[in-house]
């Protein structure tokens, strides 16, 4: 495969996907998007994978969500169909993680936070170094991510810690994220891969039929949140075009503190 943004190999029945642009702390643009659907379409189809592992390059960032830097009042660039107008296909690859037959494994070695912190979310099971930290993001920079970032958030954490996380937009070290069940387990950072591989054997060594059908299983008491998740991106689309939206972006580029004030009035 022709890849710029991601990493990806295949051993022994694991896939690894790692998304690869270290000097933005991993952050997303549409074509990052793009080949990790790509990926993840590639081990959804292989049946030597029983297990895909997403993790992040370097040793600072799983993912920081949107490149911000390379947002403009339409969003991402591209032009609209599969991406809401928006340059991202963020629907896509919410739709492929949750959906690929086989468990998926966020192994987040650092920051994960906005829509990179959605995708651990996503995923199956979450195994963090102890150097992580987790929140989201959107509204200190003018954005959400309000279908499965926010609704199945606060099935994995509960409705006031969901609403905490989206509301005051702090930073969550592993430990806490831990206590509060937004993820599985906390492991020193130069352990992080071996623990994976372990999981991932554990895993490999179960029927793939029994995984496939209890996933698909978990997934359908929350299967409704796509429709959520389809509005929240339509909205988010026609909120990019708005001076509330382009303060937060253009606060963060300009290294500034941001000021919503006027648009409370
Ligand atoms: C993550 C941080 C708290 C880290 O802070 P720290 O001080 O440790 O590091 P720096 O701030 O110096 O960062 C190093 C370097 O990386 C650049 N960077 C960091 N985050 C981003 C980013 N999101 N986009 C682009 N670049 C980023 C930073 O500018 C530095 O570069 P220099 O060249 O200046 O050295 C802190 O960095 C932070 O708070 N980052 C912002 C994180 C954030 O706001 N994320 C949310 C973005 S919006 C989003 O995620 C999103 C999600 C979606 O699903 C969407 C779907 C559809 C459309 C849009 C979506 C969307 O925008």
């Amino acid at each position: 495969m022709n890849l710029t943004d991601i990493l990806y190999e295949k051993t022994n029945g694991t896939a690894k996907i790692t998304m690869n642009r270290p000097k933005s702390l991993n952050a997303f643009r549409g074509e990052t998007v793009q080949e990790l659907i790509r990926c993840f379409r590639d081990a959804w189809d292989d049946n030597e994978i029983g297990v895909v592992v997403l993790t992040g390059a370097g040793d600072r960032a799983f993912c920081v969500g949107g490149d911000i830097k390379q947002r403009e009042s339409g969003g991402y660039g591209g032009n609209g169909g599969l991406t809401g107008g928006m340059g991202l296909e963020m629907e896509t690859l919410h739709y492929v993680i949750r959906n690929i037959p086989k468990p998926v494994i966020a192994a987040v070695n650092g920051y994960a936070v906005g829509g990179g912190h959605v995708l651990q979310v996503l995923c199956d099971l979450t195994i963090a170094s102890d150097r992580a930290i987790l929140g989201q993001k959107g509204p200190s920079v003018g954005s959400y991510d309000a279908g499965f970032g926010s609704a199945y958030l606060a099935r994995i954490v509960g409705e006031k810690k969901a609403r905490e996380i989206w509301y005051l937009c702090l930073q969550y070290s592993a430990e806490e994220a831990l206590q509060m069940g937004l993820i599985n387990k906390v492991v020193p950072h130069e352990q992080l891969q071996e623990e994976v591989d372990k999981w991932c054997e554990l895993i490999l060594q179960k029927s793939p039929t029994a995984l496939k059908m209890l996933k698909a299983s978990f997934n359908a008491d929350s299967a409704n949140i796509e429709g959520i998740s389809q509005l929240a991106f339509g909205s988010l689309s026609m909120f990019y075009k708005s001076e509330e939206a382009l303060e937060g972006k253009n606060a963060f580029v300009e290294k500034r503190p941001v000021d919503f004030s006027r648009f409370r009035k």
